[in-house]
């Protein structure tokens, strides 16, 4: 009977869904009905710029290359938001029952990559906390093997695996046994407390005792030897270790349950041989996992993500062992979200369009882009068609993964998943060996890797790259945004970090963008769909914004001054236009932002970030990939600061940016600003003097938009006196800058 009643449930499970995909009706009606409007109003617009061109009263006032600058400007953007709107088709979210997946010996095994790359960016206890809440997910500990990339080969890294290992003995059996949510010990121990009493408490306690000592010997080893002159991040030889216990006593706290597997990876690296960065690291740990425990499913994880909520992986797996799906579907996606944004967020840094608009939309078509963190990826889906078609011939596969004999026999096994790791293999020396070997520079010459298996090398965004070329060859992808985060990380708050990080992404996307692989242009050949391709093609053409940003926040405000109208009459037909571009793009923005459960400070905030990337990481990002394809410069990668600075928190907190940023930041920002209020006030002056209003209008408007809009750095400039304000220097050098573009255009406008 009870046999009959299990049968009877399993079958019942079966039949009932693991997730649901909802259609965002009411929004994508709005979004279409926008799309319609909108596109009119620039089929007027482009008519307005182009007829110019045409009329026989020309308006010789106005020179002709001004008007086609503006209206270059005009059409970029446009093109730009056309594309924008493929994001905007079709929007879904989604929802998962994980208590309907089957029981756990049949759940397939998870490898965890954590990649991490330079110890004084990224602080070891803060990684060690990423591997902690990954090895405590809510999952058959044995199905869950851990890999951490050294990138910059750190003893520092290493001890902290032996110690966090030590800790995790300690840590895994009491998430388990009062079912902890939070299970990363950090935001475990610095949540706020609750009366908390019994058995419970003592034990927190004693766990806190534990993680504390933890700390303490990571940061004391740290101290030590971080600044050790031996170790050279840029040449060194591989090591590979599986980390244990340091001793019986923490072995026997564990008793009977089992440990996840532990793996420190530091591939070798050598000046002559281009690493490849991230992709480069990710790529050695898949073939290291793959001669080890070869899971068919894999965790990303930056190392400063840690896992918020354990049950993320049976989340995801409502999707990979979904049959219908599953054949086609290379990767879960979740959202990337920061732990440390304040409330105002004044560095836009939470990339609410990307993760709360965009992935949806292109969810509903074939799937958000890899986002370099948070995913649950099929291994397959990375090894191409020779695996995937089952290709056996040792020679072939050899030709493309290289000459690792185990690994190609392990890969002859991909079609078998569900297959756990086999009993001790890793154990052996001779698993170690090869690992190494496969850790090693050379062990890529002339194979396929990055290529066409693995993580792609082609951009710096090679999450970016990697999921266009899957989804090219016909892979989907879902997206997850359940409302309990499953992951957390480290946000930019500071000027510069954001920057920085802005012109890698601009360079790596802009790279994809003006290349062969142009998804406008490559998308057209391959299995992709047309939606799908234009999402991502907008994707890699949105740095080209620094040409309409520049033009904008330059050209009228000469021309003000001058006494140039770019734009019609007040309340002409062609005005209504404009002004309906204007407020269409404006409230569909705060429409977005409202559905998205934001607050409409994020608007604010949007637009001022929008310009200030725009003229200076776009344009920079531009001018390097630009660069790297005539050769006069190399790609390169400069992890993100990690390290919460008192200062700089200080001002994040008070809601004041920190101006300590390169002048090449500084001087774009400050020197528009400067040209609008020269530009504003002369505009104004002369308009009351010589007595016209109607022409310049949008022009003045434009000039109070783009100063209101830049507040925090008038601020900067002229009421702050703390050390982030904006140093007198740049003000004076951009200031003189702006004397010579506006002397260089009293010599063009009357020449
Ligand atoms: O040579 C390198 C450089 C970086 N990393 C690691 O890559 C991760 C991401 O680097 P980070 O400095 O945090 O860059 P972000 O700009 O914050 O990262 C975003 O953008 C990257 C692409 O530029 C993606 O890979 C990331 O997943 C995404 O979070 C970190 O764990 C680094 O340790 C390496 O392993 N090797
Ligand atoms: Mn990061």
């Amino acid at each position: 009977m009870v046999q009959f009643l299990r049968k009877g449930r399993m079958e019942a499970s079966s039949s009932i869904p693991r997730h649901l995909c909802h259609l965002n009706l009411l929004f994508m009606l709005i979004s279409r009905a926008h799309m319609l409007l909108h596109s009119i109003a620039l089929v007027f617009l482009i008519h307005y710029r182009a007829s110019f061109f045409f009329s026989e009263t020309q308006n010789h006032q106005i020179p002709t290359s001004i008007w086609s600058l503006v209206f270059a400007a005009e059409l970029v953007l446009a093109f730009i938001w056309a594309l924008n709107q493929a994001a905007r088709w079709k929007t879904v979210t989604r929802k998962v029952f994980p208590e309907r997946l089957p029981e756990d010996e049949k759940l397939p095994a998870i490898d965890v990559f954590v990649c991490t790359a330079d110890p004084t960016k990224e602080p070891t206890v803060d990684v060690m906390n990423t591997v902690l809440s990954a090895m405590a997910l809510d999952y058959p500990p044995e199905k869950i093997h851990v890999y951490l990339s050294d990138d910059g080969s750190s003893p520092v890294t290493l001890f902290g695996m032996r110690e966090a290992y030590a800790f995790a003995m300690w840590w895994l059996p009491f998430c388990r046994k009062y079912g902890l949510k939070t299970r990363c010990p950090k935001a475990y121990f610095g949540a706020p407390e609750e009366e908390e009493n019994g058995e419970y408490a003592s034990e927190k306690q004693k766990i806190r005792d534990k993680y504390e000592l933890f700390k303490e010997r990571v940061n004391k080893f740290r101290d030590q030897n971080l600044g050790d002159p031996s170790i050279n991040g840029r040449s060194h030889s591989p090591v590979i270790g599986v980390i244990r216990a340091n001793s019986q006593d923490d072995e026997g706290q564990t008793g009977q349950l089992a440990m996840p597997l532990l793996v420190y990876v530091s591939r070798e690296k050598r000046p002559s041989y281009p690493h490849h960065f991230k992709a480069g690291a990710l790529n050695v740990l898949l073939r290291v996992s793959g001669v080890m425990s070869n899971s068919p499913y894999i965790l990303g994880l930056d190392c400063d993500m840690y896992s918020n909520d354990p049950s993320s992986a049976r989340q995801a797996m409502c999707f990979h062992l979904d049959p219908k799906i599953s054949p086609s579907l290379a990767f879960v996606q979740f959202p990337q979200i920061f732990r440390n944004i304040s409330e105002n967020d004044i560095y836009d840094s939470k990339l609410r369009s990307v993760f709360w608009v965009c992935w949806h939309g292109m969810d509903g078509l074939q799937g958000p882009l890899l986002s370099g963190t948070c995913y649950y990826l099929k291994r397959e889906a990375l090894y191409g068609k020779l695996v995937q078609d089952g290709t056996y011939d040792p020679m072939d596969l050899k030709a493309v993964f290289g000459g690792s004999n185990e690994f190609i026999k392990r890969l002859q096994q991909m079609k078998r998943p569900y297959e756990n790791r086999g009993t001790d293999c890793w154990e052996t020396s001779m698993v170690l060996r090869e690992a190494e070997d496969l850790a090693s520079c050379r062990y890529e010459d002339s194979t396929k890797w990055g290529k066409e298996v693995g993580f792609m090398y082609f951009s710096v965004v090679e999450d970016y790259f990697t999921s266009f070329t899957l989804h090219c060859k016909g892979w989907a992808s879902v997206y997850l945004n359940p409302p309990r985060p499953q992951f957390l990380g480290t946000g930019t708050t500071n000027l510069n970090d954001l920057l920085v990080q802005g012109t890698r992404w601009s360079s790596g996307l802009i790279e994809v963008g003006l290349s062969r692989f142009c998804p406008l242009i490559y998308g057209l050949s391959t299995k992709i769909s047309i939606l799908e391709a234009l999402a991502y093609a907008e994707l890699s053409l949105f740095p080209l914004y620094f040409i309409p940003a520049w033009c904008f926040g330059v050209i009228p405000q000469l021309c003000l001054l001058h006494g140039i109208p770019l734009y019609p009459k007040v309340l002409s037909p062609y005005f209504l236009v404009f002004l309906f571009i204007f407020l269409s793009s404006t409230s569909k923005q705060v429409y977005e932002i409202i559905w998205s459960g934001h607050s409409l400070h994020t608007w604010v905030n949007e637009r001022r970030h929008w310009m200030i990337k725009s003229v200076t990481c776009h344009m920079y990002g531009s001018m390097d990939a630009i660069m790297k394809k005539i050769g006069l410069r190399e790609a390169s990668f400069l992890p993100t600061n990690k390290v919460d600075d008192d200062e700089q928190t200080k001002l994040y907190e008070m809601g004041l940016f920190d101006f300590q940023a390169p002048a090449m930041f500084l001087i774009p920002l400050v020197g528009i600003v400067i040209l609008n209020m020269f530009a504003l006030v002369g505009g104004v002056t002369r308009a009351l003097l010589v007595g016209y209003w109607e022409e310049i209008v949008v022009q003045t408007f434009l000039s109070i938009f783009i100063l209101s809009v830049s507040y925090p750095i008038i601020e900067g400039m002229f009421l702050r006196k703390d050390k982030g304000s904006v140093p007198p220097r740049i003000t004076v050098f951009s200031a003189i800058g702006v004397v010579a573009v506006l002397a260089f255009w009293n010599i063009f406008v009357s020449v």
